[in-house]
């Protein structure tokens, strides 16, 4: 711990800074409850706070205005109090320690009162003749009818006032969200001055400030002092691509991430320039992360794939480099699902050619090639989480299932397992690509296997575009072998929504043709911006792994107590002994310890005491083997 002299003292603010809210503001909604006109005097209330805040119009008669307007008692104090304890700032909640360590130099400089506001702070350590407040005045009746009007908190430019008494001799810095706590350092009574944005960002003050603050973090981080989290979360850079669903922005940034969202993909070159400060990017399916992107990327901790599919990453490259890949793996699984039977359906009807028929003004009732699905056979080509879904779906409209897998799968219903792609082919009345993307993947299907298949197929592909030769398909659609087609993925897809589709199969007879949206449902989307984050949060506050691509996969339990140490290394023999060997040698006691393994990397989770011999941290890292090591807490 640093020497107490070498500590500024603090002036910190109390309202939306110590707490999230206005205590005022908070002691009217409980004053004003049953009147009419709450709202009302509430919004009146909270505008004059905002001016007071923003450093506009006469404090004192500000604050004279808004207690007539709150006409609170003495008995409202009470539950405001307990109100206010339940929305102490997360980040100061979090750094307890720190009000507590360092109580000698923490000073409560606040234009609130001192009737509610000692009972917060000196919970956390903070001394009682630290806390420089106001103090109300009550009537017989214990209603409050205005305050101490010699305190020179209730009066104009009170803070610096306050200060000048006060004389503090030594480095002072100052907190707060609001214009009157930067006057402090405006009129030379501190050296710096953190806008504190946690509650409540207002541009009047943040132009002031030497810095901002986004959490008490962020400030202990500046300050160099011991923190209870590893790093300032709001310098963690979030990157979200490709119109991710909004919830994955708002989980983030709940998180202290600084976020930033980009609606379309980015090309190599434009990701390289980007990707210099992220930590953490989020990708969907157009967006190609290779090994050379990731050298440009020396902070990436995680990368998002936000849908199934996860081709798209160099998944080796990412892990040699230590970035975790997560996807949402079955997130989107039954939109794709109910995307093949509709198109199943709208195929084997002849719907969309009818359609643009009578758009066109032509009227043909027939029932010329048109069919039920009932009684057709479906081959599925993968028979994964989507593949085994439809199986179900399908067998419960009347349709007989039948797969063929690379590896072995549990039949579902009566779905019945094919040894070979030909034998599929050959037997079924619809084929339905539900493959991943792996390079082996590329031209699977093409002349020989449409060839294999019966006359009058129907084919579908909703898996990967580079998996199906088009031309092929092209041929046999205008030949009639096969009857239709439902294509979601292509080859080459467009950056975004502005660049035309330019493909051969525009144009061919019965094709329905999307714009690879298999998986964009509002459910699906919403499902996959809530499970990529949580997934990515859990790996960064926690180190759990799990749904992890291309990492082992570990749940880890919570840590109670202490500091918990992550070593990804290379998978060679020996390391674990020289992870031990060090804590041995620098007589740590470990707590609890954790290995999976995959072919290429172990990772090493130690949960240690909460005293440790800092030099063990260097020590760690130079293990040779060593990929990355992350310290928590
Ligand atoms: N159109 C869209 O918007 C969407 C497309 N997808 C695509 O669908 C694919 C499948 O998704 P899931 O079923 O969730 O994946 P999954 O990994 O659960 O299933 C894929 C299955 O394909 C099998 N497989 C791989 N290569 C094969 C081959 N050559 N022959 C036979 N079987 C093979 C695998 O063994 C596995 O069982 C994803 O990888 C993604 O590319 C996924 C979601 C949305
Ligand atoms: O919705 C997307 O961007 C991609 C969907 C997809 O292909 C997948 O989930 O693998």
């Amino acid at each position: 711990m640093e020497t107490i002299e070498k500590v500024p003292y603090f002036v910190i603010d109390f309202d939306s800074t110590f707490t999230q809210v206005e205590a005022l503001d908070e002691l009217a909604t409980i004053s004003l409850a049953g009147n009419p006109n709450q709202q009302q005097i509430i919004q009146q209330i909270i505008d004059l706070t905002n001016l007071g805040m923003e450093g506009k119009g006469s404090f004192s008669e500000n604050l004279v205005k808004r207690l007539q307007l709150v006409k609170a008692n003495r008995s409202h104090l009470a539950p405001l109090i307990d109100l206010l304890r339940s929305k102490v700032s997360k980040s100061v909640k979090r750094n307890k320690h720190f009000f507590r360590d360092y109580a000698d130099q923490i000073y409560i400089v606040s234009s609130g009162f001192k009737e509610f506001i000692l009972p917060i702070v000196t919970e956390f350590g903070i001394k009682e003749e630290h806390v420089m407040a106001n103090t109300f005045t009550f009537d017989n009746d214990g209603n409050i009818i205005g305050c101490d009007a010699n305190n020179p908190l209730s009066q104009d430019k009170g803070k610096i006032k306050l200060m000048e008494k006060l004389g503090l001799t030594g480095d002072v810095h100052v907190i707060g969200d609001g214009y009157t706590d930067y006057e402090i350092r405006g009129a030379g009574l501190a050296s710096k001055f953190y806008a504190f944005t946690e509650n409540v960002s207002r541009a009047a003050v943040t132009a002031k400030a030497d810095s901002i603050a986004p959490s008490f973090d962020e400030i202990l981080f500046q300050e160099k002092l011991p923190m209870t989290i590893s790093y300032p979360k709001n310098r963690i850079k979030v990157l979200l691509l490709e119109n991710i669903h909004t919830d994955a922005f708002k989980l983030f940034s709940e998180e202290g991430y600084t976020v930033e969202v980009i609606a379309s993909a980015l090309e190599e070159d434009e990701l390289i320039e980007k990707i210099k400060d992220v930590s953490i990017i989020g990708i969907r399916s157009k967006t190609t992360i290779t090994a050379k992107v990731l050298e440009h990327a020396p902070k990436l901790i995680a990368i998002g794939a936000f849908c199934i599919g996860t081709n798209q990453i160099d998944l080796k490259a990412a892990q040699m480099k230590g970035v975790a890949v997560f996807n949402a793996p079955f997130s989107n699984t039954r939109s794709v699902v109910e995307l093949a039977i509709g198109e199943i359906i709208m195929l084997y009807r002849r719907t969309l050619e009818k359609s643009m028929q009578m758009h066109a003004g032509k009227w043909d009732k027939s029932a010329k090639n048109s069919f039920e699905i009932r009684g057709k056979k479906l081959g599925l080509v993968g028979y994964g989480n989507i593949g085994s879904q439809l199986s179900v779906i399908a067998e419960s409209l009347g349709m007989v299932v039948y797969y063929y897998d690379i590896v072995e799968r549990l039949s579902l219903g009566n779905a019945k397992k094919c040894s070979s792609l030909k034998e599929l082919l050959n037997t079924v009345d619809v084929v339905s690509l539900h493959v991943d993307g792996r390079a082996s993947n590329k031209g699977m299907f093409g002349a020989k296997e449409f060839n294999e298949m019966r006359q009058g197929s129907i084919f579908l592909n909703l898996a990967r575009g580079p998996v199906t030769d088009l031309k092929a398909l092209s041929e046999n659609l205008k030949s009639g072998k096969i009857l239709g087609a439902g294509l979601d993925v292509y080859e080459y897809e467009p950056k975004n929504n502005d660049e035309e589709f330019i493909n051969d199969v525009r144009g061919l007879p019965n094709v329905i043709l999307t714009p690879h949206i298999g998986g964009s449902t509002e459910e699906a989307q919403s499902n996959i911006g809530n499970f990529v984050p949580n997934r990515i949060t859990d790996y960064i506050n926690n180190g759990t792994t799990l749904h992890s691509v291309n990492f082992p996969n570990i749940q880890l339990p919570e840590l109670q107590e202490g500091h918990r140490f992550m070593h990804l290394h290379e998978n060679q023999p020996g390391i674990l002994a020289k992870i031990n060997n060090l804590f041995a040698k620098h007589n740590i006691n470990i707590l609890a310890q954790y290995l999976k393994t995959n072919e290429q990397v172990g990772y090493v989770i130690t949960d240690i005491a909460k005293i440790y011999d800092k030099e063990v941290l260097d020590e760690l890292k130079e293990i040779p083997g060593t990929i990355r090591f992350r310290t928590l807490y």
